[in-house]
C-alpha cells in the first residue's frame, strides 16, 4: 500500500507555545482517515501543516513525494480554504472565483456535487444556515481534483439528516485513489465510512491504526476504542 501522507518527527509552536511535537504518523492512499482528538489536541493545526497554510514547523511533511509547502498546495484540498472568502458573496461567485484560482477545479463535479446536496448557489453565504454553509463547503472542497483532501470537522453543529447526506456525497464521488482526511470528536458520526484512526493526543498521534483492526483486535468500536484512550485504557496494549 502506498503513502500519499507522511509526517516525520513534526513540531510546530505557536506563539512560544508547542502545539505538536515529534509527531510521526501516515496515510494510505485511497484511504479514508479520522483524524481524531480532544477539543485543542491539534487537529486543525496538522491539517494547516499539511495543507502548506501553516509553515516553519520542524519534521517532514511530504505528501505524494512532495515536501515544500508550496507544492503541497497543489496538492491538497482543505475544507478552510473558504475561510478568508467574503461572506456577502453569493455560492455562484466564489464558484466562478474557485474556478479561476485552481486549475484542478472541476466544475462538472461541483455541480454534481451542489445537484446532490441541494445547494441553491443564488444564495450568499452569510444568508445560508451552518448546515447549508457546511455543504457548500464540502462541495467546493471536493470538487477540486487533487490527492488529498482535508475536511475539518464537516459535521460539527449539522442535523443529522444533513450529516448522512454529506457523508452519502463523500462516499459517492471519491474515487478510488483519493484520500480524505477528516477531523472529528463526534467519533460516531464518521465510524462507519473509516478504512484507518490516527488518533491525536498530547501533541503527538499516539495510534495510527486501521479500523478493522481495531475492531478485530479489541472487540470494540472506533467510538469506544478512542474514548478507552482518552480516558487511559488501551494504548499501546
Ligand atoms: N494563534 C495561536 N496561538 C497560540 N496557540 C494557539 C493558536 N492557535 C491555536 N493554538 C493552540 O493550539 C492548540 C491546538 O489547536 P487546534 O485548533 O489545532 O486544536 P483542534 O484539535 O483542532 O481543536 P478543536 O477540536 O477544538 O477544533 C490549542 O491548544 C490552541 O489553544
Amino acid at each position: 500500500m502506498t503513502k500519499i501522507l507522511s509526517l516525520t518527527n513534526l513540531s510546530y509552536k505557536r506563539n512560544l507555545a508547542t502545539i505538536l511535537k515529534d509527531l510521526n504518523g501516515s496515510a494510505d492512499t485511497g484511504s479514508i482517515v479520522g483524524l481524531l482528538g480532544a477539543n485543542g489536541a491539534g487537529k486543525t493545526t496538522l491539517m494547516r501543516l499539511i495543507s502548506g497554510a501553516a509553515k516553519h514547523y520542524r519534521g517532514e511533511i511530504k505528501v505524494a513525494d512532495h515536501t515544500k509547502p508550496l507544492q503541497r498546495k497543489q496538492l491538497v484540498s482543505f475544507s478552510h480554504q473558504l475561510d478568508g472568502v467574503d461572506k456577502h458573496e453569493r455560492m455562484a461567485k466564489v464558484v466562478a472565483f474557485y474556478d479561476k484560482l485552481y486549475p484542478d477545479f472541476s466544475e462538472s463535479a461541483f455541480q454534481r456535487l451542489a445537484e446532490f446536496l441541494d445547494l441553491d448557489l443564488h444564495q450568499r453565504l452569510s444568508s445560508l444556515s451552518k448546515g447549508n454553509l457546511m455543504k457548500f463547503v464540502i462541495a467546493i472542497t471536493l470538487a477540486r481534483q487533487v490527492k488529498l483532501y482535508l475536511l475539518d470537522e464537516p459535521f460539527d453543529g449539522i442535523d443529522s439528516m444533513s450529516r448522512k447526506k454529506i457523508i452519502a456525497s463523500i462516499l459517492q464521488w471519491k474515487p478510488t485513489d483519493a484520500t480524505i482526511l477528516i477531523s472529528d470528536h463526534h467519533v460516531e458520526d464518521i465510524e462507519n465510512i473509516l478504512d484507518a484512526v490516527l488518533i491525536v493526543k498530547d501533541k503527538r498521534i499516539i495510534v495510527s491504526e486501521k479500523a478493522d483492526k481495531i475492531r478485530e483486535t479489541y472487540g470494540q468500536s472506533i467510538e469506544a476504542y478512542y474514548e478507552a484512550i482518552y480516558t487511559g485504557g488501551n494504548e499501546n496494549d
